[in-house]
């Protein structure tokens, strides 16, 4: 019989410092389709956490989940930010309460400069960060500022989609596939700004293929396979368990 390993009690962070996000028993279905399959985990504040697993493991659908998408449909758990209960939220609702979902489309909208793209994010309160400071923090945006956002680079279009979120004031930052199909020099930009964000507070959870590449920059990482999680622990000891990494990442 094949024993699978418990990877899944290894963290030691989690006993000792309070959860800022926390998903807790959490289920959702598409239609019939029974995907996320009882789901726990916490972030901590300020932390980057890399949610891995192979293709179909059910990624996504917990990203979209927490961000109350309405798509997966969540049956039963608790999501909490910072005391308020997201699992009770609309994704408006959960928009306002300091939630950033950059999805792997990363939704420019058409017709739209990269400047007007940036004040439509800002047309209603909580406002974040100010235009220029974003312009800080993304150079190349402030140089493209008057260009159509569609019209941008792949890498380009990743910088303004984290900026827009950036635009409202947000405390987690849900990253879904950010590297998809960026060249290595262009991952190395968009590292440091994660990096940057990080610095300033923001609690990030990134979604992400390219998990060599995450882990690199994730203070903790969790794993999961078929809907539930498998690992959860340091990011570092994802890197260095090759056992892991053959079982659930194929890397
Ligand atoms: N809208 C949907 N309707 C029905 N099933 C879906 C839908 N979206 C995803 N699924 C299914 O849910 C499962 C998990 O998909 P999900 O996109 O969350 O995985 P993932 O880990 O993000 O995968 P990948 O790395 O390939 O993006 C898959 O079996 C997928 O086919």
């Amino acid at each position: 019989m094949n024993v699978r390993p418990d990877f899944s009690k290894n963290s030691n962070h989690a006993e000792t410092a309070p959860a800022f996000l926390s998903v807790w028993d959490m289920h959702a279905y598409y239609g019939e389709s029974y995907i996320v399959q009882g789901v726990n985990f916490n972030v901590h504040e300020g932390e980057i956490l890399a949610l891995l697993g192979r293709n179909g493991a059910g990624k996504t659908s917990t990203l979209r989940a927490i961000a109350r998408t309405g798509s997966p449909q969540v049956t039963h758990g608790e999501i909490w930010l910072d005391h308020q209960p997201l699992h009770n939220m609309s994704s408006y609702e959960a928009a306002a309460a300091g939630l950033g979902l950059v999805p792997e489309d990363r939704r420019i909208i058409p017709g739209l400069t990269v400047e007007e793209n940036l004040q439509l994010a800002q047309i209603a309160p909580p406002i974040g960060w100010s235009i220029d400071r974003l312009y800080d923090l993304f150079p190349r945006l402030g140089e493209r500022r008057k260009q159509e956002g569609v019209t941008l680079s792949g890498g380009e279009q990743q910088m303004l989609a984290i900026a827009r979120a950036l635009a409202r004031d947000i405390k987690v930052l849900l990253l879904d596939e950010p590297y998809e199909g960026l060249a290595p020099v262009i991952v190395d930009e968009i590292e440091k700004t994660l990096m940057h964000i990080k610095e300033q507070g923001i609690t990030t959870v990134i979604v992400e293929q390219n998990a060599v590449r995450v882990l690199q920059i994730a203070d903790r990482a969790i794993i999961l396979d078929t809907g539930g999680i498998v690992y959860d622990g340091s990011a570092a000891e994802v890197l260095a368990n090759e056992e892991l990494r053959a079982e659930y990442l194929a890397i």
